[in-house]
């Protein structure tokens, strides 16, 4: 990794990833809307108190403080440059060893607006590379239909612990071409440059990635990353899909590498979630969209079980309920939510949409077009996937009929049709109907031991895993049994209807935020 810089992240482009159809319960009438008690989940009646309460959703704190300590707070000077702390040499000038790519002027001419955002040049990936192996120790973690993504731990004992309470360090690698293609295996500018945006807006918000920095390379792939890349598929060959990039791509591809926070597992490695666990997850993902969709009219529209990731909240910390809890407990307790220990960070912006503008573009709104799902009946071949393929599906049928529904209004109100990109629209269900794949996700996989609790649970603690596994089936049937038309119109809708439900309490709410402040 070049010397001048912070690792950077990014993100790629539409396409769905490779995970799966759903069973929908029963249908059930749909439950009022209730927005106005949206705005008491997060303590109180008034909006201004609703906005001050929202505002402590947004990360400000651990998050924050750890951007502080490697670029605002630098660790004092290593005897061995080459150890020095990653985000401090982002911010450092350009050194010596900082090495640009020889590109032609077209290709630097239209990179020009990602540069500018990124406020950076193209590197030699080479370069980048050898010097990120000098200071690193990567591991891949995993792949998404276009990226492949690494673990980087300093090889220094000191600095690996900061960046580890910092929240450790993770770059994805995203090939990408200048121009528009319609190859599905690799991104284009636009849709880098378009999920550079949602992330950078995203950065500061709760339960998303952080982002380091971001990089643009050309090159060929550096031997540190492939020797990772290697390892990983053998060590994993049922995960480890894409090609060999030096097989695969030119001599002078263009790559851009996201740098960030490590956001733990993705969901789809949780085998068989205890109740705290899937109960957590899904009402943790339900808040942290519900914050973005009142801060930056978010909307994900990929959120498979890829791209929901889990970690202990404390380092060290246990990923599930402790055991004294279970075995203890003699009443059920007033606070469900946040037994688990773990957090919940939604990652890959690719296909998202959001008002990213600032200052002077006040309302500039990005979105893809997602071309991939316009006539695609794929199906998937496990129940997560089929339920995957049809979320998009759903999606995109949704925006097809706001369209239609759009024109109508304005031929009845015999007004001139705006004619925009349906996905363009802010249409917040789609949250909801990704929120209704995660759901039924949790309980397949759950359904084994559901109706069992985890070993050593007194008789309330085996009553509360119960009632969590119901109000998930509720929801379920909630969400997913109902038609589009009568679901929930947002994330935050559906959090009102919790709390009117009793799914969630007040008291629930607080604790989310209570963690926050942690
Ligand atoms: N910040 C992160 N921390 C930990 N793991 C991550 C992180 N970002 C990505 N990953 C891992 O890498 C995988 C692929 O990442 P991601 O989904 O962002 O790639 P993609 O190519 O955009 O995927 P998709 O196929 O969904 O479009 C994820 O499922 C996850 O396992």
């Amino acid at each position: 990794m070049a010397d001048s810089h912070a690792l950077g992240e990014l993100k790629n482009q539409q396409r769905p990833s490779r995970r799966f159809e759903k069973t929908y319960g029963k249908k059930k009438p749909a439950m009022a809307q209730a927005r106005a008690v949206h705005f008491d989940l997060f303590g109180g009646g008034d909006e201004n108190k609703i906005v001050d309460e929202m505002e402590k959703l947004t990360i400000k704190n651990d998050t924050d403080a750890s951007k502080q300590l490697v670029q605002d707070k630098p660790l004092p000077e290593k005897a061995d440059p080459a150890e020095n702390n990653p985000r401090l040499r982002g911010r450092r000038k350009a050194t010596t060893s900082k090495k640009m790519a020889t590109l032609t002027k077209d290709k630097l001419q239209a990179l020009e607006p990602l540069l500018s955002l990124v406020k950076t040049e193209v590197q030699d990936f080479q370069e980048f590379g050898r010097s990120m192996g000098t200071k690193y120790i990567c591991t891949k973690l995993g792949e998404g239909a276009f990226a492949d993504v690494f673990k980087l731990k300093p090889k220094d004992l000191e600095e690996a612990m900061q960046v580890y309470e910092c929240g450790g360090l993770v770059i994805k690698v995203i090939p990408f071409t200048v121009d528009k293609t319609e190859d599905d295996d690799i991104g284009d500018l636009e849709s880098i440059t378009r999920e550079v945006r949602v992330l950078q807006t995203l950065d500061p918000l709760h339960g998303f990635a952080r982002c380091r920095g971001v990089h643009v390379v050309s090159g060929r792939y550096p031997d540190v990353l492939l020797d990772a890349f290697q390892m990983y598929k053998s060590t994993d060959p049922s995960d480890a899909i894409n090609p060999d990039p030096t097989k695969t791509t030119p001599a002078d591809q263009l790559y851009v590498v996201i740098e960030m926070d490590d956001a733990g597992t993705p969901v789809w490695k949780l085998k068989n979630p205890s109740a705290f666990q899937a109960f957590d997850i899904f009402w943790k993902t339900t808040m942290v969209l519900a914050n973005a969709e009142q801060k930056v009219e978010f909307e994900h529209r990929d959120l498979h079980n890829g791209n929901v990731c889990y970690k202990p909240l404390k380092r060290n910390g246990p990923g599930d309920v402790a055991q004294a809890v279970v075995e203890d407990m003699s009443k059920e307790p007033a606070v469900t939510l946040g037994l688990s220990n773990l957090q919940v960070t939604v990652i890959d912006y690719t296909l998202a949409r959001a008002k990213v503008g600032k200052d002077s573009e006040v309302d500039l709104v990005v979105f893809d077009p997602i071309k991939y799902w316009e006539e695609n009946d794929a199906r998937g071949e496990t129940e997560s996937d089929k339920i995957q393929y049809d979320t998009y599906r759903k999606v995109r049928d949704w925006a097809r009929a706001e369209a239609a529904r759009a024109q109508a209004l304005a031929e009845l109100e015999g007004v001139e049709y705006d004619e925009v990109d349906k996905y363009s629209r802010f249409l917040p269900k789609s949250n909801v109907m990704w929120l209704g794949y995660l759901v039924a996700h949790l309980l397949l996989k759950g359904a084994v031991g559901r109706g069992a609790s985890l070993p050593g649970s007194s008789r309330a603690a085996k009553r509360l895993q119960l009632a969590m596994w119901r109000t998930l089936e509720e929801v379920d049937v909630y969400v997913n049994g109902t038609s589009p038309t009568f679901m929930p119109e947002s994330a935050g809708d559906l959090l009102a209807t919790a709390v009117e439900q009793r799914w969630l309490t007040p008291a629930d709410m607080a604790v989310f935020r209570d963690q926050l402040d942690e």
